[in-house]
């Protein structure tokens, strides 16, 4: 880059990066100040938060939920959200990967004084990723831990009697998913995936505060100040599928920056026609937690697992076969799911 003399916004300092999103070269306190206040905007504008509520930060211990809280520390202390902010983590139970990127989020714990909370699949499940791997192999095993941390973090979330979860999806995320959902032709998804805040029947809240931050003025973020992160790539491979969708998303942001925000503006603006027949939401009838069948995903994995059959990987279709199986003898299920009190009357910020 040949460098302006002085930065886009404040014309004093000398700029040290050229911001991904737009282009503007930026001295590092403008840029933090841009970036957070994006931030601050999108919660602003989207009434995404409520004085006084009880925030779950999803907290992998990778680079967007490490911004993630730092960034949510620094507002709700600027602008006085009333946020009471915890850290609740997920342990998938990947020897060498989650164990490791635990101990980074013990360290920003410490760093931001905010409680934690650890629940692990073993605890909830009985099953590690690592036992799901040695039963399925790695195809598919991505599927497992998706649905198992879904519901992991609501239960989470419902054990700290929290109204809301937060993640670190960003909008390379969300863009990769609109183009995914596309793909797929999966229209249910399609017309959900760009909301920030989604709240299912009788759950808890869920949002993306980082819905319009670009991943890479999320990793600028972490680096320029210094927050400690773990980045390494989950040892059971990524979703195969998704990782065409990145790499299309990022042939295009390299041609024209702005196709990120674009697709995702597509994606906002999709309706679902009348006459798409979408499944009605219920609650499963062995663990309570949400389900579009008499069974939620988790429970049917689950079943899959312990009766043997976890290379299924049990859709609709295979559903006759895992129930022609009969039931091993102390067959796990997950216990029953109890929601936490909502705060539907409190005030937005
Ligand atoms: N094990 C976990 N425990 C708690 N939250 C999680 C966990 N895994 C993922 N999340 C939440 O879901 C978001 C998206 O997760 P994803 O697996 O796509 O990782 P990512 O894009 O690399 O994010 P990160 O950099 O925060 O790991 C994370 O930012 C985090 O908020």
């Amino acid at each position: 880059m040949v460098p302006n003399r002085t930065c886009a916004l404040c014309h004093t300092s000398k700029p040290i990066l050229r911001r991904p999103k737009t282009g503007q070269q930026l001295c590092k306190p403008c840029f933090f100040y841009v970036f957070e206040t994006e931030v601050h905007e999108t919660i602003i504008g989207t009434n995404l938060f409520q004085q006084g509520e009880k925030v779950a930060i999803g907290a992998s211990g990778g680079k967007d939920s490490t911004v993630l809280a730092h960034v949510l520390t620094v507002l709700n202390e600027r602008y006085g959200y009333g946020l009471q902010l915890h850290l609740l983590s997920i342990d998938e139970g990947i020897t060498g990967y989650r164990d490791d990127s635990l101990k980074s989020v013990k360290r920003n714990q410490q760093e931001y004084g905010l409680p934690l909370k650890i629940l692990g699949y073993d605890e909830l499940y009985g099953w590690t990723m690592d036992r799901v791997v040695e039963q399925i192999g790695r195809k598919n095993n991505c599927t497992f831990c998706g649905v198992f941390r879904r519901q992991a973090l609501d239960r989470g979330a419902a054990s700290l009697d929290a109204d809301h979860i937060v993640t670190g999806h960003n909008a390379d995320d969300t863009a990769e998913t609109v183009l995914m959902n596309i793909l797929r032709g999966d229209i249910a998804r399609l017309g959900r995936c760009t909301a920030i805040c989604t709240k299912g029947e009788d759950s808890i809240k869920r949002s993306k505060p980082f819905k319009y931050a670009y991943e890479k003025e999320i990793v600028m973020y972490a680096y320029f100040k210094k927050l400690d992160y773990f980045s390494t790539e989950c040892l059971y491979a990524p979703d195969a599928y998704r990782g065409h969708a990145r790499v299309f998303l990022k042939d295009l942001e390299a041609a024209r920056p702005s196709a990120i925000i674009d697709i995702i503006h597509s994606g906002e603006a999709f309706q679902v026609a009348q006459d798409v027949e979408l499944k009605p939401q219920q609650f499963c009838q062995r663990c309570g937690y949400m389900a579009s069948n008499e069974l939620c995903k988790a429970c049917t994995l689950l079943e899959s697992l312990e009766k043997g059959m976890g290379k299924l990987a049990v859709g609709d279709r295979n559903r006759r076969k895992l129930d022609d199986e009969p039931m091993p003898q102390g067959m796990r299920t997950i216990p029953m799911f109890q929601r936490s009190a909502t705060t539907d009357s409190a005030s937005p910020l």
